[in-house]
């Protein structure tokens, strides 16, 4: 199998350096979102994290003061001891209270990270249910989605990182003011040691941030081939037709080639950084000979010689920590760019003022014209169709596989706009209803509806969910749409858990998940009914019974009916013909009959199957 050849990070468009620190742009962004989640958690998270900051210098000055104490005490036997024994208990003291403020620390920001979490998991559905079908099946968009969507572990650490960046900071301040009081020139030997390794860190990470980022689609894919090679969706298929060398060969190639490109950054980045730490390290050395000198030459105290070099030793790991957070945070800051720049998509909102939706419909819907083409494709699904949907009336849409058919029911409810011309509701143009409003009004039962793991009771309730508590509607919707005998076949009733995913799950079968889902569109008293193949999977009594049923409860009431079966179909009061994108008939189906074209064939071939 020829393996696709993907992207290296020298084929792409680079991260600079400069880019490095946009990231940082979002961060203020960020941490309001953070106060919003746990304003009191945030706040004691701070304050602790104020404390924590200063705690080293004190306990390294507290150090220092005890053992210039002891050398006193040494060359004064007779002095108090008083003094040492306080300096050590205080010592103790700033000790313990460093150990609990930390864990109070660790603690808030774990809770922290736990309300933002889920926060922006919430704010993330919340825009994909703003957003149209067509920026949806956008791979741009959907690639954003995803960044945003698989990032929410990598922005809680990006929390933790910033704040403990603030504390790392206050560290460093006090303990470069301890040196410059006793030792200035060791803040040079600090930068040289320090400089070099903060430059690689950073250069380092713009790549593998521009590795990762160019990948995205690609570890979608591997996310999928993951998915269904190892699935109990997938399972059958899978060992039916073997596909699992298939499935795993695509994986290796893939995730082989990724591997290559990670582990030649990761390599040099590890050899480069060690490098660097070696400078660091003979700086240490420089910093603790001149220490020992100035010491030697009793220009400083023993408890001084102890503070310098423990405040350089503290100070190397602080600022090593300080700037490999640095690199860190500037790379999930700029995946915090993507998850703003996903919250801030703009829904497409047709402009102009909303009309507010008739009580109820009068004259029905009318297509002007309407040509379509989805986002993304070049092929026109829809060429200038033209026709009216009375108000009342039960129109059944006919045509071959592909012809456009449900391509018309979603111009209908809106999830894409016409490419052009017009679909009116009594005269208005549907697009300056409130979609909210506008979609209220229907039910529908979609060909690929979804099975939702969820209970039955949930599963019927979706078409309408505010009536989940129901059981009166649910009921009733159960018993139009024949899902009232599956209630009965389950162990636990309406309150059953379907699926498999979850413990107690019951899987149904085609035709029972079909009459759930048909009870769906029976949830509300809608005003227009909309059921594209809704009796695909039923057996043949069960199709009979749901549309006789239908027919009797949705008289009066504007419906569309899609279907392959012309038994169903002639039930329609008018019928309507798409080929290929294209409105060829329209009328009852006696009228079609005596035309004899294309519905007149499809019915005679239909019937003589049956004779
Ligand atoms: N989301 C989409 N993006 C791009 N093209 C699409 C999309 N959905 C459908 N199409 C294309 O639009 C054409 C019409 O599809 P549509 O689902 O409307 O057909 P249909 O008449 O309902 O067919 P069927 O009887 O098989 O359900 C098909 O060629 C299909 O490939």
């Amino acid at each position: 199998m020829a393996a696709k050849r993907l992207k290296s990070i020298a084929d792409q468009e680079r991260i600079s350096l400069r880019d490095s620190f946009r990231g940082w742009q979002s961060i203020p962004r960020f941490f309001r979102e953070i106060y919003a989640a746990g304003p009191r958690l945030f706040i004691l998270n701070l304050l602790g994290r104020l404390l924590k900051g200063f705690s080293p210098v004190v306990l390294l000055w507290i150090g220092k003061v005890i053992i210039d104490e002891i050398v006193f005490l040494l060359n004064n036997p007779d002095g108090d001891f008083t003094r040492l024994w306080t300096y050590v208990a205080i010592e103790l003291g700033v000790a313990l209270l460093t150990d609990l403020i930390g864990r109070g620390v660790t603690l808030t920001d774990g809770l922290l990270g736990d309300l933002y979490s889920n926060a922006s998991s919430e704010r993330i559905i919340h825009k994909a249910a703003d957003l149209s079908m067509s920026q949806l099946e956008n791979p741009v968009f959907y690639d954003k989605l995803e960044r945003a969507r698989m990032q929410t572990n990598s922005r809680v650490s990006l929390m933790s990182n910033v704040l403990a960046q603030g504390e790392g900071l206050l560290s460093i301040i006090s303990l470069i003011a301890g040196l410059i009081y006793f030792e200035p020139w060791l803040i040079l030997l600090l930068i040289l040691s320090i400089v070099p390794a903060f430059i690689n860190e950073l250069k380092f990470s713009s790549d593998r941030y521009s590795l990762a980022r160019s990948w995205t689609s690609e570890r979608r894919e591997l996310d999928y081939l993951r998915y269904i090679g190892a699935n109990n969706r997938t399972a059958q298929e899978v060992k039916l037709f073997g596909l699992t060398g298939f499935i795993a060969g695509r994986f290796r190639d893939m995730a082989a080639q990724y591997y290559r490109l990670t582990r030649r950054l990761a390599v040099r980045q590890s050899l480069f950084g060690g490098l660097f730490n070696l400078l660091g390290v003979i700086a240490y050395y420089g910093a603790y000979i001149l220490i020992i000198y100035r010491t030697l030459g009793g220009l400083l105290t023993l408890g001084e010689l102890t503070f310098l070099s423990g405040s350089f030793n503290r100070l190397q790991t602080n600022m090593q920590g300080f700037f490999s957070r640095f690199t860190r945070i500037s790379e999930s800051a700029l995946y915090l760019k993507d998850y703003f720049d996903f919250i801030d998509l703009e829904p497409e909102s047709p402009g102009g003022d909303v009309v507010p939706m008739p009580d109820r419909i009068r004259e029905g819907f009318e297509f002007r014209e309407v040509y379509f083409t989805y986002p993304e494709s070049d092929t026109p699904v829809l060429k200038g169709v033209s026709f009216r949907i009375r108000a009342g009336e039960k129109i059944a849409f006919v045509g071959q596989n592909g012809a456009g058919k449900t391509t018309l029911i979603k111009l209908i409810l809106q999830f894409y706009q016409p490419t052009s011309g017009q679909i009116l509701l009594d005269g208005t143009d549907i697009s300056r209803f409130d979609k909210e409003a506008y979609r209220k009004r229907f039910g529908v039962i979609f060909q690929d509806y979804f099975r939702y793991e969820f209970t039955l009771r949930e599963n019927i309730a979706v078409g309408d969910i505010g009536a989940v508590r129901d059981d009166t509607r649910i009921g009733e919707a159960a018993r139009k749409s024949l899902a009232d005998q599956v209630v009965q076949e389950m162990a636990d009733g309406l309150e059953q858990q379907l699926g498999r995913r979850f413990a107690r799950g019951q899987e149904l079968s085609g035709g029972q998940w079909q009459k759930v889902a048909l009870a769906r569109a029976y949830m509300k008293d809608a005003d227009v009914m909309v059921l594209d193949e809704p009796t695909a999977s039923l057996d043949a009594r069960a199709e009979y019974e749901v549309f006789e049923r239908f027919i009797g409860l949705t008289r009066g009431r504007t419906s569309i009916i899609i279907s392959h079966r012309f038994s169903t179909v002639r039930m329609a009061d008018r019928i309507l013909v798409l080929e290929d994108g294209v409105v060829t008939a329209l009328g009852t189906h006696e009228d079609l009959m005596e035309q004899g074209g294309l519905y007149a064939e499809l019915f005679t071939l239909q019937a003589a199957g049956y004779q």
